[in-house]
């Protein structure tokens, strides 16, 4: 469970990003971000993923008050709030497999990413995981000649493999086409729903967050100005963005 309480975000000498951000997410909940272009969106998820630094809030993860928490409520966060981008970045020239295997810039050692170690039970782990994303023939395959919809469906196979319990998503299937992207949106539900996933993810294109999540929150200019549960936006609402 994470609890956001007054998350703010300011450039020094500059704009505010955030302002005042609070809102609660539950094992097993999907919520859509949505906001016109500059609203925050993607400066919100860094920010859960602990990828931007806060200038004021309290961020609680699990319980744990992660800003009085230290390195270790840091690296807990990191750990486990995976940060899954539009383009996932994969090494190209190594396997699915090997991507899946020496994780993700904040989830894994750099040491492992470059050097690629592999134990036995994580190639295990890794395979079990790509097999239940259906994408066992791709395994041995180079990332650079994954489609773009595996690629992401490798990349949430990476971030659940390394330990994520949330995944902060931007944007994941902007460049997919409608069938590409159900996939990928439809396996983020599924974890959602049978392993207690959090997923937030920004959607703001077309009815993608009204069809998969069952929370809308809604920004503009940096504000909350929407938090709707299980049901479509409304015009006046559509209007607020
Ligand atoms: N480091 C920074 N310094 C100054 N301004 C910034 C910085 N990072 C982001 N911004 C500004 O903050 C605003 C919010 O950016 P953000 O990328 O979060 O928006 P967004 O809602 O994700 O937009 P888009 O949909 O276009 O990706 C934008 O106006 C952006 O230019």
């Amino acid at each position: 469970m994470l609890r956001i309480q007054n998350l703010t975000k300011t450039i020094p000498g500059g704009p505010k990003l955030l302002k005042n951000i609070t809102f609660d997410a539950y094992e097993g909940d999907f919520i859509a971000v949505k906001g016109a272009s500059g609203s925050g969106k993607s400066t919100l998820l860094k920010c859960l993923a602990l990828q931007e630094n806060w200038t004021s809030g309290k961020y609680i993860f699990n319980g744990k008050n992660v800003f009085e928490g230290g390195i270790r409520a840091k690296m807990q966060v990191k750990k486990e709030v995976a940060y899954l981008e539009e383009k996932p970045f994969l090494f190209p020239d190594k396997t699915a497999l090997k991507n899946v295997i020496i994780g993700a810039v904040g989830q894994t050692p750099a040491w492992r990413r470059w050097t690629g170690m592999v134990r036995s039970d994580d190639y295990m782990g890794a395979m079990d995981m790509i097999e239940k994303r259906g994408l066992l023939d791709k395994a041995k395959m180079k990332a650079r000649h994954l489609s773009g919809g595996e690629q992401q469906r490798i990349a949430i196979a990476r971030a659940l493999v390394h330990g994520a319990k949330v995944i902060v998503a931007d944007e994941p299937v902007a460049g997919l086409d409608p069938h590409n992207a159900d996939i990928v949106l439809g396996e983020l539900k599924r974890l959602c729903k049978e392993q207690g996933i959090i997923v937030i993810s920004v959607l703001h294109q077309g009815d993608w967050a009204e069809r998969f999540a069952d929370r809308i929150l809604g920004l503009n200019g940096g504000e909350l100005v929407l938090d709707v549960y299980g049901r479509r936006l409304t015009e006046r609402e559509k209007n607020l963005l």
